[in-house]
């Protein structure tokens, strides 16, 4: 690929969100580092160059315009402030940004009044307590928050919330609506002009990666006699692949079908006369 000059790309390097987002890239066909002390990396391939930062700093050099593309939660770009925006959901780090208390106290939202809340969100909760005109004291921690209350810094947490096992474990119980609902999004610098060509090559590929995480291709062979009941139950994207097969009255179907409720569909297949049907995974799927 030729271009004037190399996309540059923000890419979490702790917590979370490194993982999954490496291995996205790489599944997306881009190169990623395999030592996690480097700071950066360039595929050459591609153009593109990787920069592995803070997962909260990938917003400000996003918003800055440092960076062209980044990795991040949304609830951390929400809580930076800075001027960028999601241009595209992941699919991973699902977490729900949540208000917790000691068990069985029974708060509400309108009894946060005057009270301290911990939180490593400081942004993103000042803007929901202004939204429900709540005055409170806002304590700020760098992280495992649900030890806050325990030791007396604060009386109620705010929190990133996966299982709520940490909650647990600390008997805090959940209050309130969720005041945030996040995942790992990609993000871009707000009216940030034009990026080079390989940043739409970026976003079709990992498109094509998401769309292969929700599909699966199934292989079956079926009697001619029954193919139209087979088709009716996967009915693919586009219509399935219908092949000869050596044995006489009979035919192979490759078809595309949805991950959930995969192995639902294989039984009625079978049932419907589907025999040697075999799933197979999707490293990539461009529709
Ligand atoms: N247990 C979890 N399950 C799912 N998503 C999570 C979990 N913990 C954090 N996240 C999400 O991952 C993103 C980064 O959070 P993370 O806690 O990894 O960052 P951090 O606290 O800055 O890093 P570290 O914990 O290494 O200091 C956020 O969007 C957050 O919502
Ligand atoms: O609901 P759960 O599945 O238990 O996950 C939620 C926990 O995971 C994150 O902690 P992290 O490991 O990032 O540590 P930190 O609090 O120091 O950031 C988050 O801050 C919660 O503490
Ligand atoms: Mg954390």
């Amino acid at each position: 690929m030729t271009s004037e000059r190399l996309l540059r790309i923000a890419v979490p390097n702790k917590g979370a969100l490194a993982e999954p987002a490496a291995a996205m890239l790489r599944a997306a066909g881009y190169r990623q580092r395999t030592d996690s002390k480097d700071l950066t990396l360039i595929d050459t391939d591609h153009d593109v160059e990787f920069y592995y930062l803070r997962p909260r700093d990938i917003a400000v050099y996003i918003g800055r315009g440092d960076l062209d593309l980044g990795i991040t939660g949304l609830d951390m770009l929400l809580d930076s402030g800075a001027d960028a925006s999601e241009i595209m959901q992941l699919g991973f780090a699902e977490s729900r940004f949540r208000f917790a208390a000691r068990g069985g106290e029974s708060m509400s939202v309108a009894d946060l009044n005057g009270k301290r809340i911990a939180t490593s969100y400081p942004g993103l909760l000042q803007a929901y307590l202004d939204r429900e005109s709540v005055t409170a004291e806002l304590v700020k921690l760098d992280g495992a928050v649900e030890s806050a209350i325990r030791l007396g810094v604060a009386d109620v947490i705010a929190d990133v919330v996966d299982t709520g096992t940490t909650l647990r474990r600390a008997g805090l119980e959940l209050f309130g609506e969720p005041i945030c609902t996040s995942e790992a999004v990609l993000i871009q610098r707000n009216g940030g002009g034009e990026l080079p060509p390989q940043a739409d090559a970026l976003r079709t590929r990992l498109t094509s990666v998401l769309v292969a995480q929700n599909y699966l291709m199934m292989d079956y062979n079926v009697e001619l006699s029954k193919l139209e009941a087979t088709k009716q139950l996967a009915p693919g994207v586009e219509g399935p692949t219908v092949s000869n097969l050596a044995k006489e009255g009979w035919c192979a179907v490759r078809v595309l079908v949805p991950r959930k409720g995969a192995h639902l569909l294989m039984d009625k297949l079978y049932q419907a006369g589907a025999r040697g049907i075999l799933m197979t995974e999707l490293a990539a799927c461009r529709l």
